[in-house]
């Protein structure tokens, strides 16, 4: 039998789609899955002439053309482990395991270090884009051993989304883990971007007063101008679809509390550690714990009863919230930006943070069409040290703050919760403020812990007996 140019283990959404997507490519792919009954069903399902099922692991492997690619869609966590530990004795010097899942950057780092003693080349692969993007091109994020990129780059670069200049969505990122902590940063800007736009949606609904047909047209119209991007496109879907176990809109009888992975909460944890602030990010994983407690809400709404709806039906308080969500937006992707720059030095990874704007411009959750300024800020001559610095960015951010401060003012007011709109205003007044209080800070620390201050009109340490002038 002709042998297998690639190796799929793990054949559940993602892992069938992508060995559907190489195989529609003309690889030839053997695909694997621990409960054979799923292969089983794929092949039922999903028959394919350059798909080879096998229903042992040692016999998959053997298939394969050396240096033997095999690339892991399992569950993030143990399972890559314990099926990197069967692979070992079945893998020989030079081949090559990629991990395509959500794996944590340190567990790749870990993984990375242990197999290169045993010649094995291990790369952690982000990969992003749901079912779909899987399907019919991702955008995918590569991190590992340079050399042994070129082995794998025509497959991935081929199976990869195309940008609208023609370019795959897929570029080296770095060594060892930086592919799954770009992957990670993604999933953390996804967090903050599908917040931005939930409380768009509660601000148009319960101050605006539309329908859910009626902001389903508003994010259409928002679609095809500076906010277009795949949420947006998705979103204006869901306000249209219909029940059918009821004759209620879906968005309406599914319950108000999200689930969570960890990727965003990694991302946070990550970014405390790093001392990069992710506020929004933070805010929105915050969100979804807070949305979790959905008993303790409907007994506090007794205590604090909602307000009545607004009204405020009208185009220029739709004008205001596609504004403030914009701003927020950049906000937000900023955050993100700034976190992989500050990550860049301290892994040692020289992250080209225009490239990684780039093969974000499709395929992935958080493809949208101010990506190609984003790329466009990094990838000039000297470009700024944080996305906020840029002219492009900037000028957006002057005229679209004053929405945002509107927005979080109005919000606030109603009592509707909006965590990452309003952090996304205290970021940028952090940013940009001459005086954040932290002279008081400084004062308070050093008069409980002798923790001394810095002066602005000298260098060096000072210590204050601020006790003296009150004996
Ligand atoms: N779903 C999505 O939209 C996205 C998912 N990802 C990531 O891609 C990876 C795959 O995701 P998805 O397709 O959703 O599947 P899941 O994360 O639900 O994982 C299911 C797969 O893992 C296998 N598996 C679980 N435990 C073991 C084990 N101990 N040994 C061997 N195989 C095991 C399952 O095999 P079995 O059938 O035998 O149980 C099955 O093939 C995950 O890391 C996920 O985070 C990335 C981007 C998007
Ligand atoms: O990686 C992804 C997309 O890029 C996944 O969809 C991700 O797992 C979603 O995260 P969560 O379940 O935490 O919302």
């Amino acid at each position: 039998m002709k042998q297998q140019d690639i190796a799929v283990i793990g054949l559940a959404v993602m892992g069938r789609s992508l060995a559907l997507n190489m195989a529609d490519h003309g690889f030839a792919v053997a695909a694997y899955n621990r409960s054979y009954a799923v292969s089983e069903q794929m092949a039922k399902n999903h028959p394919h002439p350059h798909i080879h099922i096998y229903k042992e692991l040692k016999d998959c492997v053997a298939a394969l053309k050396k240096p033997r690619k095999v690339m892991l869609m399992v569950k993030a966590g143990k399972a890559v482990d314990m099926v990197i530990e069967q692979l070992v004795d079945l893998l020989e010097e030079g081949d090559i395991i990629l991990d395509g899942g959500n794996s944590f950057f340190e567990d790749t780092i870990r993984r990375e270090q242990a197999l290169r003693k045993n010649g094995l080349h291990y790369f952690g692969v982000g990969v992003s884009g749901g079912e779909e993007g899987a399907r019919f091109g991702p955008s995918i994020m590569p991190g590992g051993n340079k050399q042994a990129y070129d082995k794998i780059r025509p497959i991935l670069e081929t199976i990869a989304a195309k940008a609208s200049d023609g370019k795959p969505c897929c570029t080296y990122i770095g060594e060892n883990g930086a592919g799954h902590y770009v992957k990670m940063v993604h999933n953390g800007i996804e967090y903050a971007d599908m917040q931005l736009i939930s409380e768009a949606y509660l601000q148009l609904k319960y101050i605006g007063g539309y329908t859910n047909t009626e902001i389903a047209k508003i994010f259409k119209e928002w679609n095809a101008g500076e906010l277009e991007s795949f949420l947006i496109r998705i979103t204006a879907d869901i306000f249209l679809a219909s029940d059918d176990r009821s004759s209620q809109d879906l968005l309406d009888v599914i319950a108000d509390s999200a689930a969570q992975k960890g990727t965003g909460r990694w991302t946070s944890i990550e970014a405390l550690k790093q001392g990069v602030d992710v506020s929004m990010i933070t805010a929105s994983c915050n969100a979804r714990v807070m949305s979790n407690l959905l008993a303790q809400r409907h007994q506090a709404q007794i205590l604090y009863p909602d307000r009545k709806p607004l009204q405020r039906k009208n185009d220029a308080f739709v004008e205001t919230v596609r504004q403030a969500l914009y701003a927020g937006k950049i906000l937000a992707y900023a955050q993100g930006f700034a976190l992989l720059a500050h990550a860049s030095s301290q892994y040692d990874w020289q992250l080209a943070l225009g490239e990684i704007a780039a093969i974000f411009r499709a395929g992935c959750i958080i493809q949208a069409r101010f990506l190609n300024d984003i790329q466009q800020a990094f990838t000039k001559e000297n470009p700024a040290s944080h996305l906020l610095f840029d002219p492009f960015f900037a000028k957006q951010l002057q005229t679209h703050q004053q929405a945002l401060r509107d927005m979080v003012a109005m919000s606030i007011t109603q009592g509707l919760a909006i965590p990452a709109m309003a952090n996304a205003v205290s970021y940028l007044d952090m940013f940009r403020s001459s005086h954040s209080g932290a002279n008081l800070i400084q004062a308070q620390r050093d008069y409980f812990g002798a923790h001394t201050f810095e002066r602005c009109d000298m260098s060096g340490s000072f210590h204050h007996e601020w006790r003296r002038d009150h004996e």
